[in-house]
């Protein structure tokens, strides 16, 4: 099946499950996204929570990612995600194994054969040098690293630990070329941005500072400034 792609760079909103990403929260975010997105040229793509998939999707035609995705086929089970139904929702691609959801080795493998087999696209999030090596030897399309002692704090990965960055995309270009990646953790500004594309990245993975904005639309406005 034909994989899915989406230009670079990058700007990946995680919608995660803020009270601000519920219901008309979700809208709100997504008419931002859509306005940036038509101002800049710059790909905003957002993943939130299973049930604006199908919404975001189709009101505003932005890429939309799962935040997660089961290790399962169709079938007997309760309470779990297959891919297929997020594929049938309209998304995109999923996050595989961010911080807040870490998965086995196995279930990682799994989901990236599995999105890949579907034409969907797989960014599997990592926490490390040493694990985006190992994640990056799976191909999936994006290894996004965040240090999770970082996440949704107000210093982003860009100021405090330029180095993780570097040393990640060097570990990808060696280990798996054509894979793509991503960075965050706390950025919240244009700057911050920049900073990870000068590093070798191809764009950002990232939620607080536009979720739990006042101007989310403000707030993006910023991050693709200086793209
Ligand atoms: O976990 C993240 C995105 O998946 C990063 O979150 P923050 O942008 O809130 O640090």
């Amino acid at each position: 099946m034909k994989q899915q792609s989406l230009k670079t760079p990058l700007v990946l909103v995680n919608l995660k499950c803020y009270t601000e990403s519920i219901g008309n929260g979700a809208h709100r975010i997504a008419r931002a996204a859509r306005e940036i997105m038509d101002e800049s040229g710059v790909t905003i793509a957002l993943a939130p929570l299973y049930t604006d998939i199908h919404p975001i999707n189709h009101h505003y035609d932005i890429p939309v990612f799962a935040q997660h995705v089961d290790p399962v086929d169709p079938g007997a089970h309760t309470g779990r995600m297959p891919l297929a139904a997020i594929k049938s929702a309209g998304a995109i691609g999923s996050l595989v194994n961010h911080s807040e959801y870490r998965l086995n080795v196995a279930d990682i493998e799994k989901n990236v054969s599995a999105l890949k087999g579907a034409g969907l696209l797989s960014c599997v999030c990592s926490n490390n040098v040493a694990t985006t090596a190992a994640l990056a030897a799976l191909n999936p399309n994006y290894v996004a690293i965040e240090p999770p002692e970082l996440i949704g704090g107000k210093i982003s990965v860009s100021e405090a630990n330029p180095d993780i960055i570097t040393d990640s995309v060097d570990v990808v270009r060696k280990i798996s070329p054509a894979v793509k990646v991503l960075t965050g953790a706390g950025i919240h500004s244009g700057k911050c941005v920049k900073t990870a594309v000068d590093l070798g990245t191809d764009g950002v993975l990232l939620a607080s500072s536009v979720v739990k904005a006042e101007d989310p639309a403000a707030v993006l406005r910023d991050l693709v400034s200086l793209l």
